[in-house]
C-alpha cells in the first residue's frame, strides 16, 4: 500500500461502463493534475465527476472485475508527512468497517505518487447541492424523505463511536433507486484540523453548513454538530439556499458569527407550504446550543415519519426541474390546442345566449304596455329563461377554465418564482398491484424502519396473484435490518 502506484495511459477499449449518466451534467472542469485516461492502482480512470475541498472525484472501473467506483484523490494531504498517513489509514478504516444501505462504503485506498487516494462504491445518481440547483428546491414530503434517510445513516454512526463533521448536500447523494448514501464519512474528521480548510473559497461552502460549537473547536464536538449541518442541509433543500449564505455574511468571519449569533431567517419568508412540524424540528436543529437541539437522530425520522414519502425521490433525478416546467406547459398547450377552438365555440354560443333573453325581453317590452302589476306570461318565462341561460353560461366558464387554466396554474406558481412543478402524490389504490419499487412499504412509529410489506386484500381477479419479489438488495446482512 505504501509503494507508489506505477501509471501509465489507459486504453479505453474495455470497461466503458454506462455510468456517470447523472453526474455527467456536472460538467466538472479538468484541474491542473486530471488523472483521466491513467491507471491509478487497478482502477482505469476513465472521467473527472466531483472536485472538492479534497481533491478530485473520478468515475473509474475496476480493471479485472469491470466495477464502477468512484476515487477520490486527496489532493491536501502529502503521502510523505507520516501524521497525515497515519490519520488518513484511521480514518480511511472506519469508512471501510461501516456498512449501512445509506452510507457509501470504501471499499480500497492507497498512495499514487505522492497523493492519496480512496475508492468508494459508485454512486449512480446526484448529490443534493447539483439536484436542488438544478431543479430548485424540492416537495416537503421529497426533503423530508431525504433527511430521515440522511438520519438513519447518521443515527448507525452514532451507534459506532464516529461523527461525520461534514454533513453538507454535496457529501448526500441519491441513486436511482431513490435511496439516499452519505459520502465522505471519516475524511472530515481528516481534514478539519488540517491545513486545507484554511484556504478561502474551499471553506466557504463547508462553512454554510458548520455548527457554531464546530467552528470554535471542531475537536470537541460531538453528533449534535452533524445535527445542526443536517438542519441547514434540510433548509437548503427547502429553500434553496443555506440558512446563513445572504450578501451580508460574505466573509468567514461573518458567516462564522452569523451561525454563533444570528437567527436563520424564517422558512416562512421563502415559501408557505412547509408544516409546522417541520419548521419546528428545523429550528430545533438550528439551535446554538447543542443541549437545545433534539436528542438523538432518531428524534428527527420520528418527527418525519408521519410527513416524508419516498416515493417521488427517484423521479427527481430523471424529471428536471427544467424539463417538468417545460413538460407542464407543453401539456397546457396541447390541451389549448384541442380545448381553444371547443372553447372559442363555448363563448360564441354562451355571448348568444346569455344575449339573446335580453333581445327577446327588449322585444317584449316594446309590446302594448300592460297595467301596472300585471306581469305578461311571456315577460315571466323569459326572466325564468335569462336565469337559466346566465346559470348554464356560468356552468359553461367552470368546466372550460378546469380545462384550461389548472396545468397553467402549476407551471408558473406565485409562490415558487423559478422553482420546479412537483409531480402530485402518487395516490395509492388498496387494490393496484403491490410493487415495492414503486410504493416502498410504510415507515413504523420511529421513522426508522419500513414496515414488513403489508399485503393488499386480494382483488377479487387476482386472488391467486403470486407474491411480490423481495426488494433487492435490501436484506443484505444482519446489521442491515434494523435500518431498512
Ligand atoms: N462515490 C461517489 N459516487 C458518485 N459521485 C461521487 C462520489 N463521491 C463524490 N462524488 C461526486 O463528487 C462530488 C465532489 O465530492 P467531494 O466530496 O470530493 O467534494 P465536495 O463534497 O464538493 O467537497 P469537499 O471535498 O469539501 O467535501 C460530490 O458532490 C459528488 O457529486
Amino acid at each position: 500500500m505504501d509503494q507508489p502506484t506505477v501509471q501509465y495511459p489507459v486504453k479505453h477499449q474495455s470497461a466503458n461502463a454506462d455510468p456517470p449518466s447523472v453526474s455527467d451534467r456536472a460538467n466538472v472542469n479538468p484541474q491542473p493534475g486530471d488523472w483521466t485516461g491513467r491507471l491509478i492502482g487497478e482502477y482505469e480512470i476513465q472521467k473527472l465527476i466531483g472536485q472538492g475541498a479534497y481533491g478530485q472525484v473520478y468515475f473509474a472501473v475496476h480493471r479485472w472485475l469491470k466495477l464502477p467506483v468512484a476515487i477520490k484523490v486527496l489532493q491536501h494531504v502529502d503521502a510523505n508527512d507520516q501524521q497525515s498517513l497515519d490519520r488518513f489509514r484511521r480514518e480511511a478504516q472506519i469508512a471501510a468497517r461501516l456498512r449501512h444501505p445509506n452510507l457509501v462504503r470504501c471499499t480500497d485506498g492507497g498512495i499514487v505518487g505522492d497523493k492519496l487516494f480512496l475508492a468508494t462504491d459508485f454512486v449512480d445518481g446526484e448529490d443534493l447541492r447539483t439536484l436542488v440547483r438544478r431543479r430548485g428546491p424540492l416537495g416537503v414530503a421529497e426533503a423530508s424523505e431525504i433527511i430521515r434517510q440522511t438520519s438513519v445513516a447518521l443515527q448507525f454512526i452514532v451507534d459506532n463511536d464516529t461523527i461525520h463533521r461534514d454533513i453538507k448536500p454535496a457529501n448526500i447523494m441519491l441513486d436511482r433507486d431513490g435511496t439516499v448514501r452519505v459520502l465522505d464519512l471519516g475524511l472530515a474528521r481528516c481534514s478539519v484540523s488540517g491545513e486545507t480548510l484554511t484556504e478561502t473559497g474551499q471553506i466557504m461552502g463547508t462553512l454554510d453548513y458548520l455548527a457554531p460549537e464546530q467552528a470554535v473547536d471542531a475537536r470537541r464536538v460531538d453528533f449534535r454538530a452533524d445535527l445542526y449541518s443536517l438542519g441547514c442541509t434540510f433548509y437548503y433543500l427547502l429553500t434553496g439556499q443555506a440558512p446563513f449564505s445572504t450578501a451580508d455574511n460574505s466573509t468567514m468571519a461573518s458567516k462564522i458569527h452569523a451561525h454563533l449569533e444570528s437567527p436563520p431567517p424564517p422558512i416562512k419568508n421563502f415559501r408557505c407550504d412547509v408544516p409546522r412540524s417541520v419548521i419546528a424540528l428545523i429550528d430545533q436543529m438550528l439551535e446554538k446550543s447543542p443541549e437545545r437541539r433534539p436528542d438523538s437522530f432518531r428524534d428527527v425520522c420520528r418527527t418525519l415519519a408521519p410527513v416524508a414519502r419516498p416515493e417521488g425521490l427517484a423521479r427527481l433525478l430523471t424529471e428536471s426541474g427544467e424539463n417538468e416546467r417545460q413538460a407542464t406547459t407543453r401539456a397546457a398547450r396541447n390541451v389549448s390546442r384541442w380545448t381553444q377552438p371547443i372553447a372559442s365555440a363555448f363563448k360564441v354560443t354562451a355571448v348568444t345566449l346569455l344575449r339573446l333573453p335580453l333581445v327577446i325581453t327588449g322585444f317584449l317590452e316594446r309590446r302594448p304596455p300592460q297595467r301596472a302589476g300585471q306581469t305578461t306570461s311571456y315577460q315571466f318565462s323569459f326572466r325564468w329563461l335569462k336565469s337559466a341561460m346566465a346559470l348554464g353560461f356560468l356552468g359553461l366558464a367552470i368546466w372550460y377554465s378546469g380545462i384550461e387554466i389548472v396545468p397553467v396554474e402549476n407551471a408558473s406558481s406565485p409562490l415558487f418564482e423559478g422553482r420546479t412543478v412537483e409531480p402530485s402524490p402518487v395516490k395509492h389504490s388498496p387494490f393496484a398491484p403491490s410493487s415495492t419499487a414503486t410504493h416502498p412499504p410504510p415507515l413504523d412509529a420511529s421513522g426508522m424502519n419500513r414496515q414488513p410489506h403489508l399485503q393488499p386484500p386480494p382483488h377479487p381477479h387476482q386472488r391467486h396473484a403470486p407474491a411480490p419479489p423481495p426488494r433487492p438488495g435490501r436484506s443484505q446482512g444482519m446489521q442491515y435490518n434494523a435500518f431498512q
